[in-house]
C-alpha cells in the first residue's frame, strides 16, 4: 500500500468510525486490515474512544485483538473507561477484555497524540474511570471486578484515592466523581487542602519517575549521537557556513523588521507592541510575520541547506535520524550541527515574545528540542491531532510551494471536553471541535502553548517544510494543573 493510500485509508476509517458506520469501516479494513492510526492504536481502541457501539460488535464479533496496546501501552478497554461509556465497557468486558492491564508512565515527549503530557503508571481500568469521574462506568468495572478498587497505582493510590485527589485540583469536587467516591468507599473523605497536598505530592513523584526515565534516554540519545558526528565530522561542504555558528544579535538583520523593532523595546512598550504584530488566531494560539520573504532569506537558506544535508546524507554513510514517531522526513537540528540557529532563535525570538505573551509564566525556556516537519506528496501529508512536549512551542513555516496543510486548533488540554484522545474526523471539513485553522505562508511563524490540542491538516499539492522549537523550562517545577 502506497503511502498516500494510508493516508486516506486511516482517514476514512476514523470518520467511519467515528460515525459509528460499521459496514463502511468493514470496507476499509479489507482493503487496509492493518490500517492504523498510530497517535491512537486500532480501530478498537478509535470505536471504544468515540463509543460506536455497531463499530465495536463488529470489531469483537470479527475477534479482533481485544487487549492490543497503543504506543503509549493503552487498550481499548482503558480509553473507554477514560471516555466513560457503559455500554462499550460492558460490550469489552463480555467479550474477557483484561480487566488488570495498567497505564505505563507516560510523557507524551515524541510528540504524540494522546492524553496528558505526564501520566501516572499502574492505573487500571477503575482508576481511569475514577480520575475522569466516570461514575457509570465505574460502577459497571466495580461490579465485574470489586477487586480493582483495591489495586494502588505506583504512587500508591487507589481508585477512589485517584478521584479524589483529582477532585482536589477543582474548586470543587464534580458530582461524577463524589460519585465514584461513595461507590468505592464509606471512610471520611480528607480536608481539600489534604486532599490537594497528595494530589501535589503525586505529581512530584510521577514527574521525578518520568525525568529519570528520560534523563538516561537522553544520556543513551547523546551517546549515539556522538558516536555518529554531525555531517561537517563526515566531510560534509556547507551550502550556508554562518548558520553554523548563528547568534541572537545576526538575527536583528534577519528577522521582520516590525518583530525586530517590537522586541528592542521595554517590557510595557514591548507588550503593546507585541500584540499588534499577533494575531491572535484563537485565545492562546498566535501567527505573526517571524521572517520577511526574500531571496537568501533565513528560512530559504535554511531550508537549502537542510535539502544539502539530505542529498549529502543519501550518498554518505552517516546516519540521518528523523525528529519522531510522528514525522519521519524531518531532521533534528541539533544532529546536524544547526543547534545554533535553535539557540538563537528561542533566546531572541521565542523568550521574550512568550514573556509578552503570557506575562509571569515563562523566565527560562532552556530545554530546546528542535526540528523540522516536511509534508509532500508519497511522504508524509498531515500530522494527527497531539499536543506537543512542550512549554511553548514555535511553528515558522520555511517554505516551499503547497496547497493546503493548514494547521488546526482545538482548546487547550484538560479544558472541558476536548477531546485530547480524539483525532481530528479528517480533511478541512467541519470538526466541532476545531476553533481556529491557520495557512502558512513562508516565514509566518505561530507561537503557542505546548498544551493546545491542534493538528496538521492534509497537504493537497506540492511541498512543505516547517522549522519547530519545543521550548521548556530547563528543571523549574511546574505548577499542578488545574483540571476541570
Ligand atoms: O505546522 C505543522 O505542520 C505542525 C504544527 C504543529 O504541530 C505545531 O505547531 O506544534
Ligand atoms: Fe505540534
Amino acid at each position: 500500500m502506497s503511502s498516500a493510500d494510508s493516508v486516506s485509508d486511516k482517514q476514512e476509517l476514523l470518520s467511519a468510525i467515528a460515525n459509528d458506520d460499521a459496514e463502511q469501516m468493514s470496507i476499509i479494513l479489507q482493503r487496509s486490515p492493518s490500517c492504523v492510526i498510530e497517535s491512537v492504536g486500532s480501530a478498537l481502541h478509535v470505536a471504544a474512544m468515540y463509543g460506536s457501539i455497531a463499530c465495536t460488535e463488529h470489531l469483537l464479533q470479527e475477534s479482533c485483538e481485544l487487549n492490543c496496546e497503543d504506543k503509549d501501552g493503552h487498550t481499548p478497554l482503558h480509553y473507554a473507561a477514560v471516555e466513560g461509556d457503559p455500554e462499550i465497557l460492558q460490550m469489552l468486558i463480555s467479550a474477557r477484555a483484561d480487566l488488570y492491564s495498567t497505564t505505563r508512565d507516560t510523557r507524551a515527549r515524541l510528540m504524540s497524540g494522546g492524553l496528558v503530557i505526564d501520566m501516572a503508571g499502574g492505573r487500571n481500568s477503575l482508576h481511569l474511570a475514577a480520575e475522569n469521574g466516570n461514575s457509570e462506568a465505574a460502577e459497571v468495572l466495580y461490579r465485574a471486578c470489586p477487586q480493582l478498587a483495591e489495586l494502588e497505582d505506583l504512587d500508591g493510590a487507589r481508585p477512589r484515592d485517584v478521584a479524589l485527589r483529582e477532585g482536589a485540583r477543582a474548586a470543587t469536587i464534580s458530582a461524577g466523581r463524589k460519585a465514584v467516591v461513595d461507590l468505592l468507599g464509606a471512610e471520611p473523605i480528607p480536608s481539600q487542602e489534604e486532599l490537594r497536598a497528595q494530589a501535589q505530592a503525586d505529581v512530584a513523584k510521577g514527574r521525578k519517575r518520568l525525568d529519570l526515565a528520560e534523563a538516561a534516554q537522553k544520556v543513551r540519545l547523546a551517546e549515539e549521537k556522538a558516536l555518529n558526528g554531525t555531517p561537517a565530522d563526515h566531510g560534509y561542504q556547507s551550502r550556508w557556513p554562518k548558520l553554523y555558528g548563528l547568534q541572537g544579535s545576526d538575527l536583528h538583520s534577519l528577522l521582520h523588521p516590525d518583530l525586530v523593532a517590537a522586541l528592542s523595546l521595554k517590557a510595557d512598550a514591548r507588550r503593546e507592541a507585541v500584540f499588534k504584530i499577533c494575531e491572535e488566531i484563537t485565545p492562546g494560539v498566535y501567527a505573526f510575520q517571524c521572517i520577511s520573504d526574500g531571496t537568501a532569506a533565513l528560512n530559504q537558506q535554511l531550508l537549502e541547506e537542510l535539502d544539502n544535508i539530505e542529498s549529502w546524507a543519501a550518498e554518505s554513510p552517516w546516519q540521518l535520524s528523523r525528529p519522531n514517531s510522528m514525522n519521519r522526513y524531518g531532521v533534528v537540528l541539533q544532529d546536524v550541527g544547526l543547534g545554533a540557529i535553535a539557540q538563537s532563535l528561542t533566546t531572541a525570538v521565542v523568550l521574550p515574545l512568550a514573556a509578552a505573551l503570557w506575562p509571569g509564566r515563562f523566565s527560562d525556556l532552556s530545554d530546546i528540542h528542535a526540528f523540522t516537519v516536511r509534508y509532500r506528496e508519497n511522504e508524509d501529508r498531515l500530522l494527527d491531532t497531539h499536543v506537543d512536549s512542550s512549554d511553548v512551542t514555535l511553528n515558522l513555516c520555511l517554505g516551499g510551494s503547497f496547497e493546503g496543510g493548514d494547521v488546526y486548533f482545538h482548546g487547550p488540554a484538560g479544558e472541558g471536553r476536548d477531546p485530547m484522545t480524539s483525532p481530528h474526523p479528517g480533511g478541512p471539513g467541519p470538526c466541532s471541535h476545531c476553533r481556529a485553522s491557520h495557512q502558512h505562508h513562508s516565514g509566518t511563524a505561530l507561537i503557542h502553548l505546548g498544551n493546545h490540542i491542534h493538528g496538521a491538516h492534509q497537504l493537497r499539492k506540492g511541498r512543505r517544510t516547517n522549522l519547530i522549537l519545543w521550548c521548556r523550562a530547563g528543571q523549574k517545577e511546574a505548577a499542578l494543573p488545574e483540571l476541570d
